[in-house]
C-alpha cells in the first residue's frame, strides 16, 4: 500500500450513478512523480516473472500496460470491448449488472504457450479481469498474474480471481464502493 499514491487518486462521488465512489487515476497520471513510481512499482512485480506479452484491458489498462510493456521491452496486445478492433476477432462474452458484454482480442496476437501478464488500473467485482483471463487461457496463454493499481476489496475481485487460480496483486486498496 501506497500512501503517497493513494493520495494522488482522486475520488468523485456519484459518478456514473448514485452511491459509487470513483476512483479517478488521471489526477496521479498526471503527475510525473506518481506515474513515474505507480509504474516502477508495476514493473518490480512483472519483471521477475518474464513474460512474453502484456495485455492490457480497455480503456485504462491500455495507459498502464503500454508503459510497463515498454518498460520490460515486451509487446503489447489490448482487450477491447466488442466490434472495436478492425482485424478478426476471437472474444468471450460476461455477465455485467445489466445484461452482458463482450471483450476481444485479435486472433493469433496471444500465441499458444505464451506467458502473460494481464493489467488493468482497477479491479471490482472482478467480472472484467475474469472474463479476460478466460479469454487468454482460452487462446492457451499461461496467465502470470492480474496486476492493478487499484483493488476495491469490499467488491471481492481479488478473492474472485483467486478461486478462478488467477495470481493476483494490486498497489492500491480503498474502501466502499
Ligand atoms: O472488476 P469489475 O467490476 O469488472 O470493474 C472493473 C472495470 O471497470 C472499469 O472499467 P469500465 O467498465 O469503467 O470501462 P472503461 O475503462 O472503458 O471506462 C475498470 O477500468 C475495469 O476495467
Ligand atoms: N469505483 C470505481 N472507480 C473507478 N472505476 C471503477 N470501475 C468499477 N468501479 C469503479
Amino acid at each position: 500500500m501506497s500512501s503517497d499514491l493513494t493520495d494522488r487518486i482522486r475520488t468523485i462521488p456519484d459518478f456514473p450513478k448514485p452511491g459509487i465512489q470513483f476512483r479517478d487515476i488521471t489526477t496521479l497520471l498526471a503527475d510525473g512523480d506518481g506515474l513515474r513510481d505507480l509504474t516502477a512499482r508495476l514493473a518490480d512485480i512483472a519483471r521477475p516473472l518474464d513474460p512474453d506479452l502484456i495485455v492490457g484491458i480497455e480503456a485504462r489498462g491500455f495507459i498502464l500496460g503500454a508503459i510497463l510493456a515498454q518498460m520490460l521491452g515486451k509487446g503489447f496486445v489490448p482487450v477491447r470491448k466488442k466490434g472495436k478492433l478492425p482485424g478478426k476477432t476471437v472474444g468471450i462474452d460476461y455477465v455485467l449488472e445489466y445484461g452482458t458484454d463482450r471483450l476481444e482480442i485479435h486472433e493469433g496476437q496471444v500465441p499458444q504457450g505464451s506467458r502473460v501478464i494481464l493489467i488493468d488500473d482497477l479491479i471490482a467485482t472482478g467480472g472484467t479481469a475474469i472474463a479476460a483471463a478466460q479469454l487468454l487461457r482460452e487462446q492457451g496463454a499461461v496467465l502470470l498474474m492480474a496486476l492493478f493499481a487499484i483493488d476495491l476489496p469490499d467488491l471481492g475481485g481479488m478473492a474472485a480471481l483467486a478461486a478462478e487460480g488467477v495470481a493476483a496483486r494490486a498497489i492500491m486498496a480503498f474502501d466502499g464502493h
